[in-house]
């Protein structure tokens, strides 16, 4: 983030207690960060660290137990479920591993979904969603329902349809998990010039080097806290520094 820009998103003291007494398990112990308005960020971390809690945290899927989380200088914290619900719709979107895609509809009903939500008119959108098939490599599958496509076919329609309303804020978890390495590198792009293009903030939990490598920024998590963070790093060096944490966890 440049000196003095305002986060776009920002979790202060962040802490995530699941359970209570002796069982009690603390996911997040303090978490302070700030992600700027077309920062594509990497979260990194051992398996348990955190990661996926504080993307759900970011993404108002769940409350956090101590702390604030700040989005486009809302504060979450006493927002109604409906007022949460609609920040969602309206400023978010979700690249996870559920693709939650309607079994029903065909992949461009899936990808239209936000916007018949939102009661936003669909015409202005046919270029964008030209736009986004040829992007995401399904131009020909536009017609097709889930059933009729790949696991990584499935997982691209769930990115055209995170991305199909330009949202603030772009969640994504494990989104080249499923695809061979030629497609995974093709919705890192996408990733990439969301933010780069659009000013979008990605904010992405991965696993591999080499996609954490594609992002501005890579924070690694140990054990529910901030550890280490690093710039524009290489592959090389985010293996080096996971598997550096991997061996002290
Ligand atoms: N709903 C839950 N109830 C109880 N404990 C939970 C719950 N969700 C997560 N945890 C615990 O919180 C800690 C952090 O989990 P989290 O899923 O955020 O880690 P992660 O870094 O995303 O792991 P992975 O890389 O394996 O997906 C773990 O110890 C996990 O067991």
């Amino acid at each position: 983030m440049n000196e003095g820009a305002k986060a776009a998103v920002e979790v202060v003291d962040l802490g995530k207690t699941y359970g209570s007494g002796p069982t009690a398990v603390r996911a997040l112990k303090g978490i302070s960060l700030g992600f700027a308005g077309g920062e594509f960020a990497a979260i990194m971390g051992p398996s348990g660290s955190g990661k996926s809690t504080l993307l759900h945290i970011l993404g108002a899927l769940e409350e956090p137990s101590s702390g604030r989380v700040v989005i486009g200088g809302t504060e979450l914290s006493g927002l109604s479920d409906k007022k949460l619900t609609l920040l969602r719709r309206a400023r978010m979107g979700f690249v996870f591993q559920a693709y939650n895609l309607i079994p029903t509809l065909t992949s461009e009903e899936n990808v239209m979904l936000p916007v018949l939500i939102s009661g936003e008119g669909t015409a202005k959108y046919e270029e964008r969603l030209d736009e986004l098939f040829s992007l995401v490599g399904l131009g020909k599958r536009r017609s097709h329902r889930p059933d009729e496509l790949s696991g990584g076919e499935q997982q691209r329609v769930a990115i055209a349809r995170a991305l199909v309303r330009g949202p603030d804020l772009i969640l994504a978890d494990e989104p080249t998990g499923n695809l061979d390495s030629k497609t995974g590198a093709g919705v890192l792009d996408l990733l990439r010039e969301s933010a780069a293009r659009y000013g979008q903030t990605v904010v992405m939990v991965t696993h591999d080097a080499r996609a954490a490598a594609v992002a501005d920024r890579v924070v690694f998590l140990a054990d529910g806290k901030v550890v280490d963070e690093a710039r524009e790093p290489d592959a090389d060096e985010i293996f080096e520094r996971i598997r550096t944490l991997e061996s002290a966890g």
